[in-house]
């Protein structure tokens, strides 16, 4: 697919029903994202408080086409003092558009916005085990598969190991 046929841009108030929808749709979140109902007015809270970019994260709508077809999400993590942070990434496609090679550029994109914009020297993503979409699409956005963290997230009654990847600065 052309690079510049996926696009990753600031959520406007026109574009909170799709956080709405992940917020309160399993299948807009995906099985692998969903942790249970969420308050579904917080996205809209959080957009007039900060447009949902602060400077230890933020969201972006991907656009595919032109139409909104999903969201990215990058937050601040910290491995043992303040100095030593990286970014730690996700993306959530709405069921439609997947499978399409839009997951693949987005989060490509979104690498090559976080490496831009500041000097991060590590970009990270970790996903479900079972999650073999996300894993294929992060190796093929330039991840590098690091290794398994064990018993980290709960979800359908039972903890559920997740795979670690990153990409570092060159
Ligand atoms: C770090 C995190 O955010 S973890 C949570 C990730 N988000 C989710 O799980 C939410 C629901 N799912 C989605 O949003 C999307 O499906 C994503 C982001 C996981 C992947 O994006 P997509 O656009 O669907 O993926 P894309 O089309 O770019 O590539 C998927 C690759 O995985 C492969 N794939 C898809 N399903 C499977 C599967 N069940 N088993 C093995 N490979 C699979 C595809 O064939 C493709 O590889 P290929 O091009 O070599 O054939």
């Amino acid at each position: 697919m052309d690079d510049a046929r996926v696009v990753l841009r600031p959520a406007t108030a026109e574009d909170l029903w799709v956080f709405e929808r992940q917020a309160v749709e399993p299948d807009a979140a995906g099985v692998f994202n969903w942790s249970g109902f969420r308050d579904v007015r917080a996205a809209r809270r959080r957009f007039e408080e900060n447009g949902l970019i602060t400077a230890d994260g933020g969201c972006l709508v991907v656009e595919h086409d032109r139409a909104v077809v999903g969201t990215v999400v990058w937050n601040r993590v910290w491995y043992g003092t303040a100095a030593w942070w990286c970014w730690n990434v996700g993306i959530s496609l709405l069921p439609e558009y997947r499978g399409k090679g839009v997951g693949t550029l987005a989060q490509r994109h979104l690498v090559a916005y976080l490496f831009g914009t500041g000097p991060v020297q590590r970009v990270e993503a970790y996903t479900d085990v079972e999650n073999l979409a996300e894993q294929r699409a992060l190796e093929k956005a330039g991840f590098v598969r690091e290794g398994v963290l064990r018993a980290t997230q709960f979800r359908e009654g039972r903890w559920r190991d997740m795979v670690m990847y990153s990409v570092v600065r060159r």
